[in-house]
């Protein structure tokens, strides 16, 4: 995607998400691969009122060729996210109550589900008998670390979707900005479900 076009459709992408209060108080970061690399929010701005001059542009090592001010400080989870996932297009980060609680509630690696229908909003899922599985990382102010657990675990369970960071939020994969919006409100939608039934069963 070109550059101007990949500002705008996170600009829209970012207005919609904080619209669903899922990028409070400057939470989240966005970014779209482009043809020489990708296109990533600066730090530190309400993700939800974003302008063009409030992104910077990379190339595919992660090296900075445009913009003003600081990439995202969570700049290397997009970098190795796309090195990892050769499909990837589009990643947005989020910070939801549900995903940010969930992610703490479960002691696990995995977030697992099966058996509701809304897990066919994601990409190549097909019944609501298959087992939905979105890795959980501890989180961690080093990023670079965090990033390097993230290929860590790609090598023996390949990422689809996302990953989810404790106590955090949500990192959510696509193909296009369209597939990561879908895949994201198809997630949340999954995750306030779980948080619902746990509240009234009481367990995971
Ligand atoms: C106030 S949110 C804490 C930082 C964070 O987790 C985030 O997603 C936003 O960081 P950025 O540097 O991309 O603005
Ligand atoms: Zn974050």
């Amino acid at each position: 995607m070109h550059t101007q076009a990949a500002k705008h459709a996170l600009i829209e992408a970012g207005a919609w998400v904080a619209q669903q209060g899922w990028v409070p108080a400057t939470g989240g970061n966005f970014s779209i691969k482009t043809d020489s690399g990708f296109v990533v929010t600066a730090s530190g701005f309400d993700k939800g009122k974003l302008t063009p001059e409030q992104f910077l542009e990379l190339d595919a090592t992660g090296t900075i060729v445009a913009g003003n001010g600081k990439p995202s400080a969570e700049t290397a989870l997009h970098l190795t996210l796309y090195q990892l996932c050769a499909d990837a297009g589009c990643i947005l980060h989020t910070h939801s109550v549900a995903a940010t609680v969930l992610s703490r509630f479960i002691q696990g690696e995995q977030f697992q589900i099966s058996g509701y229908e809304m897990q066919k909003s994601l990409s190549g899922i097909q019944s609501h008998e298959e087992t939905l599985s979105i890795a959980i990382f501890d989180n961690d102010q080093d990023i670079n670390r965090l990033a390097r657990r993230v290929a860590q675990h790609h090598q023996t369970t390949p990422i689809k979707y996302g990953v989810l960071i404790r106590g955090h939020g949500l990192y959510a994969v696509g193909q296009t900005v369209q597939e990561t919006r879908r895949h994201i409100e198809g997630l949340e939608f999954l995750f306030a479900c779980e948080l619902e039934r746990i509240k009234l069963e009481g367990r995971q």
